[in-house]
């Protein structure tokens, strides 16, 4: 039995494209919290969080788009994470778009700087979102977390990260979209990045325990951070930035299976969902589901709900 705290984060401002402030409100109407109950944990809903008063701020990159609001974002949701760490309870982010991540992580790095363990990263996504606000194109800030968490450059307008995770603490999967410039600073970190060409050729199962081996003999914290993108455009539609030969439904569900199975998750993000952009509900139902088995439901214990 886990206590689940889940976390209402209407954040909208990592890109251009609107409708990622409905995911918390559609998370809860496929159900989240009925569903993890029901497979035995102790869940309380937070509610959505507000975004204060914001922040003078600007960059010397002008095509950045939103940065006091995501300035603002970040430093509620970073007490928010480490409020419910804290508190004992593992929390469940319901995003809100990428942007997000700034904010989420930092409250668990802040957390496990206090508890003296390490921070691992599990970035489950299309793209390596590893921009910084002086090298991003689109000027979309979703697209910059993993390059704020490992303690790259750039960052000038946010607070210092508090201890940045090093590169061999952070694993990327489903990863098939990186621009140049990200491309470009990744090779300078020990950063592990299994892109959609090594899963093909190894599937999932080895990298992931080879990561997860790590985070056990480290006794160390798991951050989760799963974008809607990580899934196939074709059974999850509903996100701004969809990039075809995303990871399948068992893909996807043996991922969540063997981390549940692993019991070493701490805290997770669920991000990019656009209900806006949703076809009846599925993408929300896929992801609540998938939320399902990272806590501990088989997919054949019961008929799956996400095709309903
Ligand atoms: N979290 C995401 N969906 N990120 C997509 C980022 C796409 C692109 N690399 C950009 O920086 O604009
Ligand atoms: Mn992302
Ligand atoms: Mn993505």
């Amino acid at each position: 039995m886990s206590r689940i705290s889940l976390i209402g984060a209407p954040v909208d401002s990592g890109q251009r494209r609107r409708g990622c402030l409905m995911g918390p409100i559609a998370y809860r109407v496929a159900g989240i919290e009925p569903l993890l109950a029901e497979l035995g944990h102790d869940v309380t809903d937070l509610g959505d969080v507000a975004l204060g008063e914001l922040p003078q701020a600007d960059c010397v990159n002008p095509t950045v788009d939103q940065l006091p609001e995501t300035l603002g974002w970040t430093h509620a949701l970073r007490q928010r994470v480490a409020e419910a760490l804290e508190s004992g309870t593992i929390p469940v982010v319901l995003g809100g778009d990428h942007s997000l991540a700034l904010g989420t992580v930092t409250g668990s790095a802040e957390h496990a700087a206090r508890a003296g363990r390490p921070l691992f990263l599990l970035w489950l996504d299309a793209h390596s979102d590893f921009h910084t606000p002086l090298t991003t194109e689109s000027g979309n800030l979703h697209g910059t977390p993993v390059a704020y968490i490992a303690g790259r450059e750039g960052f000038d307008a946010f607070p210092p990260f508090p201890l940045p995770v090093p590169g061999k603490n952070i694993c990327m999967f489903g990863i098939r979209s990186v621009d140049s410039a990200e491309h470009a600073a990744l090779r300078t970190t020990e950063i592990t990045v299994n892109d959609m060409r090594v899963l093909d050729e190894r599937g999932i199962v080895a990298p992931l325990r080879e990561f997860l081996d790590q985070v056990r003999s480290a006794d160390a914290m798991l951050h989760v951070s799963l974008d809607v993108d990580f899934l196939d455009p074709s059974i999850a539609p509903a996100v701004g930035t969809t990039v075809p030969g995303g990871a399948t439904f068992r893909e996807a569900h043996l991922v969540c299976e063997l981390l549940h199975e692993s019991g070493l998750m701490t805290s997770l993000d669920l991000v990019e969902l656009n209900p806006f952009l949703d076809e009846r509900g599925r993408t929300a139902r896929l992801m609540v589901d998938l939320a399902a088995s990272l806590f501990g439901k088989k997919v054949f214990d019961r008929p799956t709900r996400s095709f309903l």
